[in-house]
């Protein structure tokens, strides 16, 4: 099976060709204001017509009010919507759209109950808990704490990279993994030689 590939924090034009040209099978867009990756409709208005078939586009939101995903995911025909706070299952099914529920992993966390609370959701995106930062944190978390029987296509994510994918992949067997830090020169910008070696290590994995 072939490892998908999300890149993360896509916040301009160059950035999101150099992820399409690498092959990844999806490209995440931030609308949480306080991260340095964050990006308004109006500015990705600007390139999103750029983005190729077969891209899948996210849109991502923290404790977002309806009204406001609706609006961005309308205005910006997203396909699929990632919800990275303490969002409920019925908050998340209300957009009748294709969904990840993000969960922030730490020892005691119930993750089989998690998936059966969002088991209409299109995937489930592990991430690291680090307290306060609902997510891009470029931290890893244990993953022995990752059930092997999980009832969603797990996507995995937190603090990966070229260097270090392989051998998660081979752990955890994910149906996706995500990277937003482990592909930067800066927070927001992306590193296009980054990108394609992290893309290649999966598809060598
Ligand atoms: O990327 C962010 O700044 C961010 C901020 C708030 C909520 C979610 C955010 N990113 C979500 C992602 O899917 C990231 O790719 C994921 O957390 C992994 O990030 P990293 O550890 O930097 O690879």
């Amino acid at each position: 099976m072939r490892t998908r590939v999300k890149i993360c924090g896509i916040t301009n034009k160059e950035d999101l060709a150099a992820a399409c040209l690498a092959g990844a099978d999806a490209v995440g867009f931030v609308f949480y204001p306080p991260s340095p990756r964050a990006i308004t409709i109006e500015q990705l208005l600007g390139f999103i017509e750029t983005i190729p078939a077969f891209v899948t586009k996210v849109g991502l939101f923290v404790n977002e009010s309806p009204e406001v995903v609706k609006e961005t995911a309308r205005v910006l025909k997203l396909d699929l919507l990632q919800f990275h706070g303490d969002e409920s299952a019925d908050y998340c099914q209300q957009f009748n759209q294709s969904y990840i529920k993000a969960v922030r992993v730490k020892p005691g966390l119930n993750l089989i109950q998690y998936a059966k609370e969002f088991k209409n959701a299109s995937g489930l995106l592990l991430d690291a808990f680090v307290p306060g930062i609902p997510g891009g944190t470029g931290e890893k978390f244990d993953w022995d704490l990752i059930p092997t029987n999980l009832d969603l296509p797990v996507i995995l994510a937190g603090g990966l990279d070229d260097l270090n994918v392989a051998e998660a992949i081979q752990k955890v067997k994910p149906w996706a993994v995500d990277v937003s830090g482990g592909v930067e020169r800066q927070k927001g910008l992306k590193d296009h030689q980054k990108i394609f070696a992290f893309v290649n290590a999966v598809n060598q994995a």
